[in-house]
């Protein structure tokens, strides 16, 4: 692990192919579009996480920005409806399309629980190793908002999302990540959630789902 002021250590961080570990397209298998669309987050996500590594030259500033422009105004034209949007919108890829959030890689999910890795990257820091405070609950979101979803219940919205910090949590480390129903009542259905580095448990969280009436946005 890298401590504070020391410079990442490159071996964690890349395969011999020069690829992030943690990011890897496709894993699900799916169809051409959906595949391309992991290909593109991931690259995307991969992007983020090298620029907040990095300290280009003036230069390079210039050329990525032009560059970056150039790709944003070749999007302009193509802009949908939020109902036809594939960008954080498909729960059948990886990441669910999005690189808001790191991609939560969830190896064994059943009606009442989910868990499995995930891995913040450089672009997730908030300090001297540690993942931002904010990153932190946005997972939570994403891993009890996916399980109060799940098994065709109706849409829910997170009411409340209690999060404690009960120690950092380290940025480029792969951790383990668990939720579980813990109640339901009616509409109402609390969950909670762990993130764990090995046997250090680095945050937990507590979030009340209310299941949306018909109509309701
Ligand atoms: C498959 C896709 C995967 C997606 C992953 C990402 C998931 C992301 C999910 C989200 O983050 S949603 C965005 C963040 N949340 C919001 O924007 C919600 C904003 N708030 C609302 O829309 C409404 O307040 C809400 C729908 C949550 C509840 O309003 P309602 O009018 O439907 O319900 P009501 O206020 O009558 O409350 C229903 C019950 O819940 C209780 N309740 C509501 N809010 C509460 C609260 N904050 N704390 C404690 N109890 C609460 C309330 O007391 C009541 O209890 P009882 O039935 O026992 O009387």
């Amino acid at each position: 692990m890298t401590s504070a002021g020391e410079q990442p250590d490159r071996t964690v961080l890349l395969t011999d192919t020069g690829e992030r570990p943690w990011r890897s397209a496709n894993l699900y298998g799916g169809d051409e579009y959906s595949a391309a669309y992991d290909e593109l987050t991931n690259a995307l996500g991969d992007f983020l996480d090298r620029l907040a590594e990095a300290r280009p030259e003036t230069e390079l500033i210039a050329s990525m920005t032009e560059s970056l422009s150039e790709l944003a105004r070749g999007l302009d034209p193509l802009a949908v409806a939020e109902r036809d949007r594939v960008f954080g919108r498909r729960t059948d890829l990886v990441s669910r399309g999005q690189t808001m959030s790191p991609t939560v890689d969830l190896a064994e999910v059943d009606d009442r629980s989910a868990s499995g890795t995930v891995y913040f990257g450089p672009y997730f820091l908030g300090g001297n190793g540690a993942v931002h405070g904010g990153a932190i609950p946005l997972v939570f979101d994403e891993i009890l908002g996916r399980l109060a979803n799940a098994s065709g219940r109706p849409p829910q919205r997170t009411a409340y999302l209690n999060t404690d910090f009960r120690s950092i949590t380290p940025v480029n480390r792969t951790l383990t990540i668990r939720a579980w129903l813990v109640s339901e009542d009616g509409r109402k259905r609390v969950l909670r959630a762990t993130i764990h580095d090995q046997d250090i448990l680095c945050a937990e969280a507590e979030g009340l789902f209310i299941a949306l009436r018909p109509g309701q946005p």
